[in-house]
């Protein structure tokens, strides 16, 4: 759906296979998602610099930081946040056309949001990594004070408290962060990433 006549596609002469050869990976999205405190920034932080100590071209994107910026006109009204995934899942892809494999990690609460995303990319391109932890353990952690101030109704619409999370039908990875350290939730992202071929083209 666009709003625009008018407007014709232009190819360019290098194409995405090109500079994936260039760089000697393949490119995709990693899509973290789980609630706030489930460990979404911590784990994507360390496999981006696990991968970049192996040579691998990343790119992260966060929740927090993209609303700072790009999406400093969101809030979390539902349509809001569809927003937010929609503009998010439009960078990411083309971030994985420049050859980049890009992390991102944001709530994206709604399976339809997150959905959308996928289909806008190509095939095996999409990697959903469900980062599955107990609302009661991410309320415990509460690394930002943010579970407190929604208990005390001084933010209203917080995920998990008074607005929705709709956890993966059927992603490609689940890390369970109340279960399993950080350590091992990164390795097992990476070793998904190597088992899979994304680290070599
Ligand atoms: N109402 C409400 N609900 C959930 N989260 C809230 C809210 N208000 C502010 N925050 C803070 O914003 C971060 C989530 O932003 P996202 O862009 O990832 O959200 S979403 O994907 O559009 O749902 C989230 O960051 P994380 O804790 O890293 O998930 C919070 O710090
Ligand atoms: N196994 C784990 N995986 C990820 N984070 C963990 C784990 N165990 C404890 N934590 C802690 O939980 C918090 C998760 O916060 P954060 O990464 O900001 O979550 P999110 O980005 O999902 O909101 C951090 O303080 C982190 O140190």
């Amino acid at each position: 759906m666009t709003k625009s006549e008018n407007i014709v596609w232009h190819d360019s002469k290098v194409v995405k296979e090109e500079r994936q050869k260039l760089n000697g990976h393949k490119s995709a999205v990693v899509w973290f998602t789980g609630l706030s405190g489930a460990g979404k920034s911590t784990i994507s932080v360390e496999v981006e610099k696990e991968l970049y100590k192996q040579g691998v071209h990343t790119y992260r994107l966060d929740g927090d930081n993209v609303r700072h910026g790009l999406n400093n006109n969101l809030g979390f009204s539902a349509e809001d946040r569809a927003e937010n995934i929609r503009r998010v899942g439009e960078v990411a892809k083309l971030m994985a056309d420049a050859g980049l494999l890009t992390l991102t990690a944001f709530i994206s609460p709604y399976r339809e949001d997150r959905d959308k995303v996928r289909e806008i990319m190509d095939d095996g391109e999409f990697i959903e990594v469900f980062v599955k932890c107990d609302l009661d353990v991410c309320e415990s952690r509460d690394p930002k004070g943010l579970y407190k101030k929604a208990r005390a109704g001084e933010i209203k619409g917080f995920t998990g408290i008074d607005d929705p999370y709709e956890e993966p039908n059927n992603p490609e990875i689940i890390v369970e962060s109340d279960k399993n350290s950080i350590e091992e939730c990164v390795q097992q992202v990476v070793n998904h990433l190597k088992a899979k071929g994304y680290l070599e083209v």
